[in-house]
């Protein structure tokens, strides 16, 4: 019983006390820093952009942020030669797990437009079909989604969307993806070089590349399966990486993951102001390691002899 009572007392004396609201706030902050804490895995960058993990951001509260804001969150995929057999895995996970509650629209750049599955889209999201050539080389596919992204933008999204993510289509969503990814200009780590030395990431080494780091320079080995931002942001990125892609086709050298190479060129002097652990970008044949709490996006298994066009 004077326990109780002196726990009652204290309540009472916390209530009417003036610093009752200084108490209070401290317990909110120390809430808020234990939810936050990841000490296993690099959670900000040396320039102070958050990397993004589970258990380090709270789903409610960014929701409530960005409810406000009444987004439009631009998507595209490429879907060109047998790639359109990822549309419907795509699409379907991606209803499920990405942007939900937001406005979304889909914008598929392909060679079959009657490929395209017909799949149930939830209300605010809509698809938009663009028809483009293919290519007998998947080098020259990949390669060329940064002159399509910087053009797409151009003409049809400038003033009608706030933010973009390109996106890989052999791919699937198995967890929430949610605004918590929107920032400026958003990077994500690639899931084979996480936890690599920086001399091993596969940039591109030779220097007649506009692609071309020096070894000892680098941040990150990013993955060219997902680009995000502000449209305006990212229409400068596949601008930029598009100029340099196009230099090197003149000088007849092409990097060694093509546009990938460009962009990791590209964010070692325009940094990312938000970068995405692996856990968006994983690979299902991967192994899991103990710093990996969730997958939300994945590439999923494929025989690259059966489903490219060239070796
Ligand atoms: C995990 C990751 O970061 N993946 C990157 C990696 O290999 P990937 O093995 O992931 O490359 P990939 O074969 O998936 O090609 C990238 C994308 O190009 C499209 N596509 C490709 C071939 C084709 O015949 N039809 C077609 O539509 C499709 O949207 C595909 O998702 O290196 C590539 C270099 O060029 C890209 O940077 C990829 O994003
Ligand atoms: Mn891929």
């Amino acid at each position: 019983p004077k326990l109780q009572q002196c726990v009652w007392w204290c309540g009472c004396v916390c209530v009417t006390c003036v610093y009752a609201f200084v108490c209070a706030y401290l317990l909110i902050c120390t809430y808020i820093c234990v939810c936050n804490s990841r000490k296993d895995v690099i959670t900000v960058t040396p320039w102070l952009a958050p990397v993004v993990w589970e258990g380090t951001f709270h789903t409610t509260l960014i929701d409530a942020i960005y409810k406000m804001q009444n987004i439009t969150v631009a998507t595209t995929v490429f879907a060109l030669g047998k790639y359109v057999q990822f549309l419907k895995d795509f699409l379907e996970s991606a209803e499920k797990h990405y942007m939900q509650g937001y406005r979304v629209h889909y914008y598929i750049f392909t060679d079959q437009p009657e490929a395209v599955p017909t799949v149930t889209l939830g209300a605010s999201r809509s698809l938009t079909t663009l028809k483009i050539p293919s290519s007998n080389r998947w080098q020259e596919i990949t390669l060329h989604r940064m002159e399509r992204l910087e053009k797409l933008i151009e003409t049809q999204l400038t003033n009608e969307v706030d933010y973009i993510f390109s996106l890989d289509v052999d791919t699937k969503f198995y967890g929430h993806w949610g605004v918590e990814t929107l920032g400026d200009i958003v990077a994500v780590i690639h899931p084979g070089y996480y936890s690599t030395p920086r001399d091993d990431f596969p940039y591109e080494r030779r220097s007649e590349s506009q692609a071309y780091i020096p070894y000892g320079k680098g941040d990150f080995y990013y993955g060219g399966a997902v680009i995000g931002g502000r449209v305006e942001k990212v229409h400068k990125l596949a601008k930029t990486c598009r100029m340099q892609l196009d230099v090197d086709k003149a000088n007849s050298i092409e990097a060694a993951w093509q546009e990938e190479s460009h962009l990791n060129k590209y964010f070692l002097y325009n940094k990312p102001t938000k970068i995405l652990s692996p856990e968006y970008l994983w690979q299902d044949t991967k192994y899991i390691t103990p710093d990996i709490k969730i997958i939300r996006f994945s590439q999923v298994i494929k025989n690259y002899a059966k489903v490219r066009p060239n070796p």
